[in-house]
């Protein structure tokens, strides 16, 4: 068991998005955020990227996982060596698909080699808990997000945007006694953000993103595609709610005809309309959101945002002192203390599971 108090704990997370692997050491109780340590990113190189996009969408057992999760697991030991000491790791894996309502859920690599590698105990396999509980599996960052209002002072609520491969959102009233409690989070996952942008432009430019937005600002966004983007079930749907990364593949259809900057321009502006979508379940509206991921530096998806919430201050969470790359990694060192302490993960609010539950797996070396 862990010791009692504030231990350091690194966190690691490779995203949708497939560029590498981030880790953070994060100061924490479990509860409370008492500092952020140093962190680090492992990018994968082209070949490695693609075995594991050959693995998307399988699940154990097909042939292309293995491999998948070797270069998983061999990317993560080389980054996560280079720390110093923690007391344990927060291992996420890289999600390879997630149907929480069919198969379930798989994160590729295997915490037990992790543990062996690294000589400390390794919590991983967060999802499956909450998946086979009847919740969503995701996301899970909201009870971190919680610990985040707290350690930055928030006094009222807030929301947590991050904009990742996929966009997913938490309301916090910072005001409640903990994340587990009734009416502290509300989280979802909003639609698709960056995935749809970056396969267009990959597909149309061979680039593989609109840096900064500099597309999507010199188009036109079409609002007949937007709207009926906004007509699709997953919008009627109650939070709490998650998705695939492949979930709105035929946005992309929608746009085949568009210019190539109007293609952009309309996607941008589909994932900001869809966070804005989201935002109308909040509890109560909120004054500030705070944007983590990659999509904080597409300037166009932010102006688009700020133009759709007004009254709400749109800003990258780094106007709050905090490390927007690294805020997923970060959430993963938290949440295996708190795994590690017996506390709850996810709950009602946060993956629509029917009671809190304590995910993830812990591995120690030489078991
Ligand atoms: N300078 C930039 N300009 C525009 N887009 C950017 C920029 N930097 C990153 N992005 C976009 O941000 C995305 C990566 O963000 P991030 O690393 O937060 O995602 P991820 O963690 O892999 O995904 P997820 O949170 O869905 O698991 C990519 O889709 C990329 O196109
Ligand atoms: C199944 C899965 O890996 N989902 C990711 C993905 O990337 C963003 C969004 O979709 C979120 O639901 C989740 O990641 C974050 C870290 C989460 O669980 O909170």
């Amino acid at each position: 068991m862990l010791k009692a108090g504030p231990v350091w704990a690194l966190g690691a997370m490779s995203g949708t998005s497939l560029d590498g692997v981030d880790a953070a050491l994060v100061l924490t109780d479990g509860e409370r955020i008492l500092d952020f340590g140093e962190s680090g990113y492992r990018p994968y190189d082209e070949d490695e990227r693609a075995v594991i996009r050959a693995a998307f969408g399988l699940w154990p057992g097909a042939a292309e996982v293995e491999p998948a999760a070797e270069v998983v697991e061999t990317a993560h030991a080389e980054l996560l060596s280079q720390f110093g000491s923690a007391a344990l790791v927060g291992f996420h894996g890289q999600t390879l698909a997630h149907d929480p309502g069919g198969p379930g859920t798989h994160q590729a690599g295997d915490g037990a080699v992790l543990a062996e590698v690294l000589g400390v105990p390794v919590v991983w396999d967060f999802r499956s808990a909450d998946v086979a509980l009847g919740g969503q599996g995701a996301p899970l960052v909201p009870f971190f997000h919680f610990a985040l209002a707290r350690r930055i002072g928030a006094t009222e609520p807030l929301a947590f945007l991050n904009l990742g491969g996929v966009g997913n959102v938490t309301w916090v009233d910072p005001t409640q006694p903990g994340p587990e409690a009734e009416g502290a989070c509300l989280a979802f996952d909003t639609g698709p953000a960056n995935a749809p942008i970056d396969d267009l432009v990959q597909a149309r430019t061979g680039q593989p993103r609109d840096e900064g937005g500099v597309l999507a600002a010199s188009g036109r966004w079409q609002r007949q595609i937007v709207d009926g983007f906004l007509a699709h079930r997953y919008f009627l749907r109650m939070p709490p709610k998650s998705l695939d990364r492949n979930d709105f593949h035929d946005l992309i259809a929608a746009v085949a005809d568009l210019p190539d900057a109007d293609a952009v321009a309309t996607l941008t502006r589909a994932a900001a309309a869809a966070v804005a979508r989201g935002a109308e379940h909040f509890p109560r509206p909120v004054t500030r959101l705070l944007v983590g991921g990659g999509g904080r530096h597409n300037a166009t998806l932010m102006a688009y945002l700020s133009d759709l919430m007004p009254g709400c201050t749109v800003e990258p969470v780094e106007a709050a002192g905090l490390d927007g790359d690294m805020l997923e990694a970060q959430a993963f060192a938290y949440l295996a203390v708190r795994v590690a302490r017996g506390l709850p993960t996810s709950g009602p609010s946060t993956t629509g599971v029917p009671a809190l539950v304590g995910g993830g797996r812990i591995s120690r070396p030489g078991e």
